[in-house]
């Protein structure tokens, strides 16, 4: 018989209810006990939505209140000293490693630990700081308490856990930690801790877990047979079977060493790489080890094709038999929406095209009976759904596509190079020294919020929504005037988010009302959905950039999204090259920046924040996407004049790996992220030589907390050891859309100060 699986599940509940409830938690609204009731329905709902679509096994281990992989270190014990020092409870404790935390009244004031991207996906974690003092504990055994809950429930589950040898790839190395201290090493400290949490699941009654070690995608795993050996030898000497699962990209050369360790069953991202099955069958023939096959996709919303699903899975039984096969998802389903079910707003065209969460655990069950000889309805009708799509891809836009092939070498340029558009650039914008600007977004307060959602639902006219707008923008001109800003940006107001406001606009996009995917904590997101050709049928912005100019002398920055980031942070159509999704969107953009600049808009920032996270996860399939990526935001930006300031922003710090990519950009201005991060980071623009101006961002915006203005001229004037004064510009880290009014604008005022101090530092 063949099985069918489920690596985890949005962690979100029905209707966002976790981020009500979190929310009401951290505002003090809802009392700890609310909230972990809410969590326990939540849990509760997701066990059962998964069984009653027949999958047989069920993940559980996989829920958290702010990210699993913060859960790991918490339940370890690894609470870094700067949090025990506030004296919160536990699950404050917990909060504020994630989010950091305020409370001047009562002396707290700590820092969040970094968060970072989880491999190539727009999911973050919070990666905790561990140093060679680093000590762990079973302190919560969360896995335990989650199992036992769904058992009591009737539901029979497999345990989840990130391996440790992910998880200690994916922690975060503290300043404090020696230079040759690498978390890996803590590895013989952190095997008793799994083993005691493996044993207990065992005593529990559970007979597999499913121990999660992504990092087997990327090369340098290859270097990891030692650590894979020694680990999973202690692990399965003690607990229930063991299945490894490898999602997001191929394991590659791993399988070497793979093929031999004393485990269950290898689960294999067969959605990304369908083309490594082959390889990894032969290397397991003749073992004892079964493979989980991830054909349904964790990542995209496209219905999965189970006849070709199936055809990849009878290989595999032929291979190995049907009893050491598993068909699965190819990564935890957190990156889906929860369900079509409740999307009414789709037509039933485009809903046919499509499949969240609780319908890729259908998918995956009436794969499995179909693999068990009973090919039902829902086999019968998938057939049907993906020959309508198929259907549907045959029609596209000639106009598009046309342009798209006729893309020449000249429109990948701007004008003339980087010094000579300084020089015109600082006639047009007369900027001082040290210009401070922001990212982008200023607060989405409530109203600002409320005056969308009525406009969207009819309950306010065009006018008046416009003018509620207007109104917005106008109040962040003269906020901006006040704290003394130097290059304005009009705040944003009208974008619910900044990839959905274009993708509204731009033809080929769909939308989900309620598709919701968690971003990181509590703030979720939701990614259109490219179905067609991209086009720009009028302008999307120029309207409020031009009016936002009206009401100051100081220079306005137009704010796009860029091509790439607007791709990566959207579901994109499987039958068509993210390439020439790119450039679709980029002709669109580009379009857009010249208009800008035609209504008398003087610097246009075009975001990319999300270039990196899409860079392939093997070094091997790099040069290929930073070619098409830097391609397209040099063909959305090099259409305007040479005095046009183009700006872009990426919201990390982290380029080793990619600076060429970002000098070949030729943006005249980059911000970065850098307030968290370490400020070593910024030695790569050094030693590369990075020619054009940079903003490493001067505070933190992922919480509420007010950088003190020594603080930002400590930040700044450890910048200038590193970066040229004179190409220095002051930001903070990123957009302020999240933060309060009143935060913001001590935390500006502050940074203007600190620049007006550095202007004088550094005349
Ligand atoms: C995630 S990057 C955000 C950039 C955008 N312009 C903003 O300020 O919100
Ligand atoms: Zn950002």
């Amino acid at each position: 018989m063949v099985k069918s699986a489920v690596l985890g599940y949005p962690r979100i509940g029905t209707g966002r209810a976790m981020k009500k409830s979190i929310e009401a938690y951290w505002a003090g609204k809802e009392s700890e006990e609310q909230l972990q009731a809410t969590a326990k329905a939540v849990r509760q709902e997701r066990w059962e939505t998964i069984r009653n679509a027949g999958v047989d096994v069920i993940p559980s281990g996989d829920f958290t209140l702010y990210d699993h992989l913060l859960d790991h270190s918490f339940n370890f014990g690894v609470v870094p000293q700067r949090y025990v020092e506030q004296k919160l409870s536990p699950l404050d404790t917990f909060f504020a490693m994630g989010r950091g935390r305020q409370d001047k009244s009562k002396g707290i004031d700590v820092v969040a630990s970094e968060m970072g991207k989880f491999f190539d996906s727009n999911y973050h974690i919070v990666k905790v700081d561990h140093d060679e003092n680093t000590k762990f504990s079973v302190k919560r055994n969360q896995q335990l308490e989650e199992y036992k809950e769904a058992k009591e429930l009737g539901i029979e589950t497999r345990p989840v856990m990130f391996g440790p040898i992910t998880y200690l790839s994916l922690v975060r190395k503290s300043r404090e930690a020696s230079a040759d201290f690498e978390p890996l090493s803590l590895l013989d400290s952190l095997i008793p801790v799994y083993k005691e949490i493996l044993t207990s699941l065992k005593e529990a009654g559970a007979a597999e877990v499913q121990l999660d070690e992504p990092i087997l995608v990327m090369d340098k795993a290859e270097q990891y047979g030692d650590l894979f050996k020694k680990t999973y030898e202690a692990l399965a000497s003690v607990g229930p079977k063991i299945t490894i699962t490898s999602a997001y990209g191929r394991v590659g050369k791993s399988i070497e060493y793979l093929k031999s360790l004393p485990i269950h069953a290898l689960h294999l991202d067969l959605d990304r790489e369908p083309k490594q099955l082959d390889e990894v069958l032969a290397a397991l023939k003749g073992t004892s080890i079964g493979i989980e096959l991830g054909v349904v996709s964790g990542r995209n919303i496209w219905k999965t094709d189970l006849k070709a699903a199936k055809a990849l899975a009878e290989k595999a039984i032929s291979a190995l038999g049907a009893e050491k096969v598993v068909v699965s998802t190819s990564s935890s389903l957190l990156h889906t929406p929860i369900s079509l079910a409740v999307e009414n707003k789709l037509t039933a065209e485009q809903k046919s095209w499509l499949s969240f969460a609780s319908e890729k655990c259908e998918e995956v069950a009436a794969l499995a009976e179909a693999l068990n000889g009973q090919e039902g309805a829902a086999f019968e009708q998938n057939t049907k759904d993906i020959a309508a799509r198929r259907e549907f891809e045959r029609t596209s836009d000639s106009a598009v596509r046309d342009r798209v092939a006729g893309i020449t070498d000249a429109q990948l340029k701007r004008k003339s190079p980087f010094p000579a558009r300084r020089e015109a650039q600082k006639k047009h914008l007369n900027l001082p020294k040290f210009p401070t600007t922001t990212i982008g977004s200023f607060p989405q307060t409530k109203e600002i919020r409320l005056a969308r959602s009525k406009f969207t639902k009819g309950e306010l006219s065009q006018e008046d929504y416009e003018k509620a707008m207007e109104a917005e923008i106008k109040h962040a001109c003269e906020f901006q005037e006040k704290v003394g800003l130097d290059l304005f940006v009009h705040g944003e107001p009208e974008r619910n988010d900044m990839v959905q406001y274009f993708g509204e606009q731009l033809t080929g996009f769909i939308f989900t009302q309620l598709g919701w995917v968690q971003s990181y904590g509590s703030r979720y997101v939701r990614p259109p959905i490219v179905v067609s050709d991209v086009s720009r049928p009028s302008p999307m912005t120029v309207r409020w950039s031009a009016y936002a100019q009206s009401q100051t002398s100081k220079p306005m920055k137009g704010m796009l999204t860029g091509p790439v980031t607007i791709l990566n942070w959207s579901f994109p159509r499987a039958d068509v090259s993210k390439e020439v999704q790119s450039k679709q969107l980029a002709l669109a953009l580009r379009d857009e920046v010249v208009d800008l600049a035609n209504a008398g808009i003087k610097a246009i920032q075009v975001d990319e924040p999300a270039i990196r996270e899409g860079l392939p996860l093997r070094k091997a399939d790099w040069d290929n996407y930073l070619q098409w990526a830097v391609d397209s935001f040099r063909l959305s930006t090099s259409g305007v004049e040479d005095d046009i300031q183009v700006h872009s922003h990426f919201c990390y710090s982290d380029f080793g790996d990619i600076f060429p990519s970002i000098q070949g950009l030729d943006a005249d201005v980059i911000s970065i992220e850098a307030s968290k991060a370490d400020l070593k980071l910024l030695d790569v623009f050094k030693n590369h030589g990075y020619s054009n101006e940079i903003g490493p961002g001067v505070y933190d915006i992922h919480s509420p907390r007010v950088p003190g203005e020594q603080e930002i001229k400590d930040r700044i004037a450890a910048m200038a050891k590193v970066l040229s004064p004179d190409l220095m510009i002051v930001n903070p880290d990123c957009g302020l859309k999240t933060r309060g009014w009143k935060e913001t604008e001590e935390s500006l005022a502050n940074l203007v100060a600190a620049a007006r101090w550095a202007r004088k530092e550094y005349a």
